[in-house]
């Protein structure tokens, strides 16, 4: 099986990555006058659209009811839980005129919504018998990252920013939301083919406000990881802080439970960053944008062109009514070579080329993206072949980033081994923990990594701390980190 190159995607990620946003043009990104803002483009957008769509049927099916909350949060609002604030404040843009006005009170940009949506389930919900309600929006949150920003991967406006909020009559059906979502998580995972690992965050690194939060990690290509979603248990943190209380089930009143959990534009990003190739996007077919493109390969003799062209033409409607999202590359200023190089810089996962020879013998020879397996086929087997096709590329891609996944999670048991293995694969780390923060952080300070957490579900971990020499009671994962 012929593969594609893979050299600069591995070699020289960020300038790829950079390229490929461009040369698909998926996001323009750079030149718009606001650092850590970009401008998703037309092709982009489709992608976009498909993930956010495959996310909306996710939720929707588990109980989520779509709503849209105001861009603003008064500062009071935002102060009102104080961890939040505190884990926000040098992270928050700030609404400060109206026109000429000064504003009476500042407005936050809001950087996650729990405080407006909160602030509303107060008025919303006032007894048990209305519970578990969960909520969820698909919208801009705005961060003033002081790290370095890039595309898509860290920006200042999260323009795909899906956050869920779900309110619980107590902390055990909070717990099972939180399972829940990581189920939600895991199929949405799945069916765009990222794989990922899922930690219990160390309480040092939780998101502010919560009681713990759980997160999906990735390893991209350069070997850093990406937190491609999170997972948290809010507690009573924030019903407490807007005193919203409910009748409870035992007749009293008490403060309802919470969770939140969100994805945002990286999911995109690690879409592109995991399954591309040194040609560009390489899409998992469910949500590419077109699924299929045909070819129409001229000849010397006008009449053997005409014939081609009329025969695609043909070809193309038998894809269409059978459901494949298929396009007629007819351009006549454009040589077929450069067709390729275009439609597989945008990842399309399967070429229809037609010649002479296909026109002729009333068959297509359908190429794929992936691996750039070419197979002729008689035109009446064409519609089954593709659809397979899609099944194949779909099981390659997922199976090749989980095979990449694996080789870079490394289970040591001495530093000697864990800076070995960051330093020549990166990737995932996992060091045999005592469970003191000290030790962790030795680790951190040794290795020049951040922790990722201990694994989720729960691992007893064999051995000694290599750190302090204690018994082990479970796995502290570091990695280099975007
Ligand atoms: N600057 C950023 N650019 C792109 N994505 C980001 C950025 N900051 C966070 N994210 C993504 O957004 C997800 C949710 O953000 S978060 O802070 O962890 N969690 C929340 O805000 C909770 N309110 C759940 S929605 C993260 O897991 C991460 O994948
Ligand atoms: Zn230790």
């Amino acid at each position: 099986m012929v593969k594609t190159k893979r050299e600069r995607w591995h070699n020289n990620f960020s300038e790829w990555f950079d390229w490929i946003l461009d040369r698909a043009e998926i996001y323009d990104y750079g030149r718009y006058p606001v650092k850590g803002m970009g401008v998703w483009m037309p092709y982009g957008f489709q992608i976009r659209r498909r993930v956010t769509d495959l996310l909306r049927k996710l939720l929707d099916e588990t109980g989520h009811e779509e709503v849209l909350f105001p861009l603003l949060i008064p500062d009071w609002m935002l102060a009102k839980e104080s961890e939040h604030v505190k884990g926000f404040e040098d992270e928050v843009y700030w609404v400060t005129h109206g026109g000429l006005e000064e504003l009476d009170q500042k407005l936050a940009l809001r950087p996650t919504s729990e405080t407006p949506i909160t602030y509303y389930e107060s008025l919303w919900v006032q007894s048990y018998k209305q519970l578990p309600r969960k909520f969820y929006q698909i919208v801009s949150v705005f961060r003033y990252e002081t790290k370095a920003t890039r595309p898509l991967i860290r920006v200042r406006e999260i323009s795909m920013f899906k956050e869920a909020h779900t309110v619980h009559e107590s902390f055990e059906d909070a717990e099972s939301q939180v399972k829940e979502a990581i189920d939600v998580y895991r199929k949405f995972f799945d069916s765009l083919g990222i794989p990922y690992i899922i930690s219990r965050r160390p309480d040092w690194d939780k998101f502010a406000g919560a009681l713990y939060t759980i997160a999906f990690d990735t390893v991209m290509p350069d070997g850093r990881t990406l937190q491609i979603g999170t997972v948290h248990n809010l507690g009573q943190n924030f019903t407490k802080a807007f005193s919203f209380r409910i009748q409870t089930r035992d007749e009293k009143f008490d403060y309802p439970w919470q969770t939140s959990y969100g994805v945002s534009d990286r999911v995109v990003a690690t879409l592109i960053a995991i399954h591309g190739d040194d040609m560009g996007l390489v899409l998992p077919p469910d949500i590419a944008p077109t699924q299929a493109v045909i070819i129409p390969i001229p000849s010397q003799s006008e009449e053997d062109s005409r014939k081609v062209l009329e025969y695609s033409r043909g070809v193309l409607s038998t894809l269409l009514s059978s459901g494949i999202r298929a396009k007629l590359d007819d351009r006549e200023d454009t040589t077929p070579g450069d067709k390729y190089y275009y439609w597989d810089a945008k990842g399309v996962p399967v070429r229809v080329e037609i010649g002479p020879r296909e026109a002729s013998g009333n068959t297509v020879t359908i190429v794929r993206r992936d691996t750039l397996e070419k197979r002729t086929v008689p035109l009446s087997e064409a519609v089954g072949s593709i659809k397979k096709t899609f099944d194949e590329i779909s099981a390659y891609l997922i199976e090749r980033a989980r095979k990449f996944l694996a080789d870079h999670v490394s289970r040591v048991s001495s530093l000697d081994e864990a800076r070995k293995a960051i330093n020549e694969k990166g990737g995932v780390i996992e060091v045999p923990w005592c469970g003191s923060e000290e030790c962790a952080v030795k680790v951190m300070n040794e290795l020049q990594v951040k922790s990722l957490g201990t694994p989720w579900p729960y691992e007893r971990a064999e051995g000694t701390c290599p750190v302090c020499g204690r018994p082990a009671v479970t796995y502290m994962r570091f990695s280099r980190q975007y």
